[in-house]
Parts: structure tokens; C-alpha cells; sequence
């Protein structure tokens, strides 16, 4: 699966510690994050990841478009919901997208734990599904 991870500054710290505690499980797995998450998470989780531009420089749309061409199955993004964020808009147009496209989200380190937990245990095997279907139509 394609799981992006996102957090912004206050939750980098939460996100650190959910890549390490649950890194046997995200190393079977194709990692992406906006550029200093994903810079953090390679340096203290060891994990491989593909980074893309830092969030305010435009890669939560970079993960955006992913989305929007069904090539990413999971987004994790622990949010800051007590801070102004200079590019919001481009944080609820990700969080929409998730919408429209049916791919889970996490905005929380509750969620992320059942997102993770479901993952474990196969019970995401319809994005294969959908990502084939992709496939299929082109
Ligand atoms: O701002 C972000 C998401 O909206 C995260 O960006 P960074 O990972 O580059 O800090």
C-alpha cells in the first residue's frame, strides 16, 4: 500500500514515536511525506521514505494530485489544530480530496492507530481493488 505521512510542526514529535512504534508494519509498505516530515521520520525511524516538497511549499497538493490519479491508499496527517497554518487552503483541498476519493485519513493519533491496526490485519485489501480498477480503465 501507498501511505503518505504528514504532520506539521507541534505533531512531528507524535508522528516520530507512531513511525518507530509501528515501523514493522509501515516498512512493508511504500511510504511518501511533505519534505520536513519525511526528512524526521528517515532520520529517526531509519524507514525509506518519498519525500516531497514541505507542506507550505506545496506538497500536501503534491499528495493531493496522487490522490486525485488513485495512486495513494493511505494519508496519515496529524494536524495542528490549535495553530494557523499559512497554506490552509491547500490542507482542507488534501482532506476534501480524501473525501471524494474514499481513502482513509487519519487527523489523529487515535485514528492512525486503527487505520494501522486495520492495515495489519488485511482489512484494507479493497484499495487493491480500486487501484486496479485504475488500471483497468486506462
Ligand atoms: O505543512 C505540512 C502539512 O500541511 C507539513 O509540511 P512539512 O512536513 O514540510 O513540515
Amino acid at each position: 500500500m501507498k501511505i503518505a505521512l504528514i504532520a506539521h510542526d507541534q505533531k512531528k514529535p507524535e508522528m516520530i514515536q507512531f513511525t518507530i512504534a509501528y515501523k514493522d508494519i509501515l516498512k512493508d509498505h511504500e511510504l511518501f511525506a511533505t519534505g520536513t516530515t519525511g526528512k524526521r521520520i528517515k532520520e529517526e525511524s531509519e524507514l525509506p521514505i518519498h519525500r516531497f516538497q514541505s507542506g507550505p511549499l506545496g506538497g500536501d497538493q503534491q499528495i493531493g494530485a496522487m490522490i486525485a490519479n488513485n495512486e495513494m491508499d493511505i494519508v496519515i496527517f496529524f494536524r495542528d489544530p490549535l495553530t494557523a497554518q499559512p497554506h490552509e487552503p491547500d490542507v482542507s483541498a488534501l482532506m476534501r480530496l480524501c473525501d471524494v476519493h474514499f481513502i482513509p485519513l487519519a487527523t489523529n493519533l487515535a485514528a492512525a492507530e486503527i487505520i494501522i491496526h486495520g492495515l495489519e490485519q488485511n482489512n484494507l485489501e479493497w484499495r487493491n481493488v480500486r487501484a486496479k480498477a485504475k488500471d483497468i480503465k486506462k
